[in-house]
């Protein structure tokens, strides 16, 4: 029966975009994110998977994730990259695979699509530039591709012209899973990263302690640095409220806390594409919603 009344769960997924340089890809994340957009800060880039940009709509959100190196590798270190760019297309939710129309099927696009095959991962040919074609081009284009692989969805856009992109989103959603809102819809944080990584640990708890602990516990980052080694060290405390609760949340022995972490890190490593050592704390602080100076730490705004 419909009950219009009853509220929908709330969906978020991780989408690769993947294309050949120059398909438009920055075209058409700027496109639809619009002005939604979380401007992600310009430092140097210390991970390999690059977000892109999050679109938030009421009911979704999306994290667009960027995996260089799915290129035609020239060297050894281009192997390697394509081989941790197809671990990641394996565990994102759905990909973008964007061509150009205007240029046709070609050696580079062929590659991709080889690449493509290693994952179960339900991959959108999305078909940009279609301004720049005859319109019955489209279809002789389409059975080409088709061709070569089962795409899951086939949109053709023209991400300049803002051409089908509601379509594309509206789409995806289809493939989105249920999922926690990973970043604030308005806020624009200096630490995006950070923020997904506190939302994971956090999910990991409430998951693990059955929502014996309320939803009001939090996550800070303290430190997050990748070392020489390649491997990301993140140390973070949960803030809980009572004894009780960090008894829950430590478990029999640190058994409970130890899957968090093991869960949580796996996850990380995931978003962020690099190993990851994480450290987590269990601290009581109580009253600490109260506490203006803390929860500004935690990157909540107070407007
Ligand atoms: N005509 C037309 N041009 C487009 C469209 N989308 C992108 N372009 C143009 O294609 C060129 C490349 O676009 P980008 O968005 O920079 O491509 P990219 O895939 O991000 O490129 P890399 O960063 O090199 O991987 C730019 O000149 C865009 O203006 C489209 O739908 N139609």
């Amino acid at each position: 029966m419909n009950q219009p009344s009853k509220k929908e769960p709330f969906r978020s997924g991780f989408v690769a975009i993947i294309g050949r340089p120059n398909v438009g890809k920055s075209t058409l994340i700027n496109e639809m994110i619009g002005q939604k957009i979380a401007i992600m800060s310009d430092k140097p880039q210390t991970t390999r998977n690059k977000i892109h940009g999050v679109y938030t709509a009421d009911n979704y959100q999306i994290v667009f994730l960027d995996t260089p190196g799915i290129h035609k590798p020239q060297h050894k270190l281009g192997d390697f990259m394509n081989k941790s760019a197809v671990g990641t297309l394996g565990e994102v939710d759905a990909a973008f695979f964007l061509i150009d129309a205007a240029e046709g099927l070609g050696g580079g696009d062929r590659f991709i699509i080889e690449q493509l095959k290693k994952v179960k991962t339900p991959v959108f040919l999305v078909m940009n530039k279609i301004d720049k074609i005859q319109p019955e081009a489209l279809l002789p284009l389409i059975t080409e591709y088709k061709d070569l692989h089962d795409f899951a969805e086939i949109v053709p856009i023209s991400a300049l012209q803002g051409n089908n992109i509601s379509t594309l989103l509206q789409t995806l959603t289809k493939y989105l899973p249920e999922g926690p809102q990973y970043y604030p819809a308005d806020q624009v944080t200096d630490h995006p990263e950070q923020f997904v990584v506190a939302e994971l640990i956090r999910e990991k708890i409430l998951h693990m302690t059955r929502e014996e602990v309320p939803h009001s516990i939090a996550v800070a980052i303290e430190d997050m640095k990748v070392q020489e080694n390649g491997v990301v060290h993140i140390g973070a405390v949960i803030f809980v409220e009572r004894d009780s609760q960090k008894g829950i949340v430590i478990g029999k022995q640190g058994a409970v806390l130890k899957e968090v972490g093991k869960q949580a890190r796996k996850d990380i490593e995931l978003l962020l594409g690099s190993r990851t050592f994480l450290e987590l704390w269990v601290k009581v602080k109580k009253d600490w919603r109260n506490q203006d100076r803390m929860l500004k730490d935690l990157g909540f705004r107070n407007d």
